[in-house]
C-alpha cells in the first residue's frame, strides 16, 4: 500500500488531511483529503462523502466551504476525492467539461478512457477500503453529499447502494444527465453512443426503481447553469410516480458558487447528522 499523508493541518480541533496513493483502479497516482475530528470524548463515528464538480479536485470544498467547523461540532469525519484520475499519461482532453477534472463518477467503458477512467469503482471499492482504515472508531454509517457533477456523482452512488448510504444531499446537481449538454458530452465520450447504457448512470432512471434514502437538494434561481444543465422536471417526476419523497429546495438569488454552498452547508450537515445518528 503507497498511502502516504502529504499534509496535516489543525482545523476546529479536528485534524484536516491530505493523503496521496497509487490507485489499482485508476492505475495512477492520486490525492484525498479527509477530515477527522477531535473525537475528545472516542465515541464512534460517521463517516460523509463529498464529491466535487467539474474542474474541482478535494481542494475546493476542503479550502472554500468551511466545512471542518461542522464536521468538529457535529463529529463527523469527511473523505473528499479528486474528480478523475490524474498525470501526463491519464488520456485528457482540452475542454473544462471532459477529461481530468471531469470524471462523472462511472466507469468509462470506451478506448482510451476506460483505461483510467473508474471514478465509481474507486470510490465504492478502493476508496472506501482506505477510508475505513483512516477514521479512528468509524461506526460504519456514511452518507453521501456532492456538487453539479459531484451531485450528480453522490446522488448515483447513493441510490446505487441505497443500504449503505443513510443519506444523500445535492447542491445545484446535474439531475438528468442522459438529456443535458454536459451528461450527453460526458456519456457519449466515456460510454459511447448506445444510450441504454448511459441509465443506470443517470439519477433519474434510478429514482424511478429504487426505494431510496431520504434525499435533500438545494438549488439556486441566479445559477448560471439553471435550468439547461440542472433541471429538476423529469428528476421529480420520476420520484412522485416511484412514490419517493424528496426535499428540493430552491435559493433565491443564490448561484452556482461555494458561496452558494458555504450558506447552505450546516443545513445539510444537519440533515445528514439526522440519519446517521
Ligand atoms: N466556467 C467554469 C466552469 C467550471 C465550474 O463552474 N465548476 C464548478 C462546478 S460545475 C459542475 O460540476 C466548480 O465547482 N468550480 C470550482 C470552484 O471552486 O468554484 C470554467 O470554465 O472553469
Amino acid at each position: 500500500m503507497s498511502l502516504k499523508v502529504s499534509e496535516t493541518k489543525l482545523a476546529f480541533g479536528g485534524e484536516q488531511r491530505k493523503y496521496t496513493h497509487y490507485s489499482e483502479v485508476l492505475q495512477c497516482d492520486m490525492a484525498f483529503s479527509i477530515y477527522l475530528p477531535s473525537n475528545k470524548q472516542q465515541k464512534e463515528i460517521p463517516l460523509i462523502w463529498w464529491l466535487s464538480g467539474l474542474t474541482c479536485t478535494d481542494d475546493n470544498f476542503s479550502q472554500k466551504s468551511g466545512f471542518q467547523r461542522l464536521a468538529e461540532q457535529h463529529q463527523v469525519a469527511v473523505i473528499i476525492p479528486d474528480t478523475s484520475p490524474r498525470g501526463e499519461n491519464v488520456a485528457d482532453d482540452d475542454a473544462y467539461d471532459l477529461g481530468q477534472g471531469a470524471g462523472f463518477y462511472i466507469d468509462a467503458t470506451k478506448q482510451p478512457w476506460s483505461e483510467h477512467y473508474k471514478m465509481y469503482t474507486y470510490i465504492t471499492e478502493e476508496l472506501t477500503g482506505i477510508a475505513s482504515t483512516l477514521v479512528p472508531h468509524f461506526s460504519g454509517k456514511e452518507s453521501i453529499m456532492g456538487h453539479s457533477m459531484g451531485g450528480h456523482g453522490a446522488l448515483v452512488i447513493g441510490l446505487k447502494n441505497t443500504k449503505r448510504f443513510k443519506a444523500i444531499s445535492a447542491f445545484s446537481p446535474i439531475l438528468t444527465p442522459t438529456q443535458v449538454p454536459w451528461g450527453i458530452k460526458a456519456f457519449s465520450t466515456y460510454l459511447g453512443e448506445d444510450q441504454d447504457s448511459w441509465k443506470s448512470w443517470d439519477a433519474s432512471e434510478l429514482i424511478k426503481v429504487t426505494e431510496a434514502p431520504p434525499i435533500m437538494i438545494s438549488q439556486g434561481t441566479q445559477d448560471g447553469f439553471y435550468p439547461e444543465q440542472l433541471n429538476e422536471t423529469i428528476f421529480l417526476k420520476n420520484a412522485t410516480e416511484n412514490n419517493q419523497l424528496i426535499n428540493y429546495k430552491k435559493e433565491e438569488g443564490y448561484d452556482h458558487s461555494y458561496f452558494f454552498i458555504s450558506t447552505f452547508l450546516e443545513e445539510h450537515f444537519n440533515f445528514h447528522i439526522n440519519q446517521l445518528s
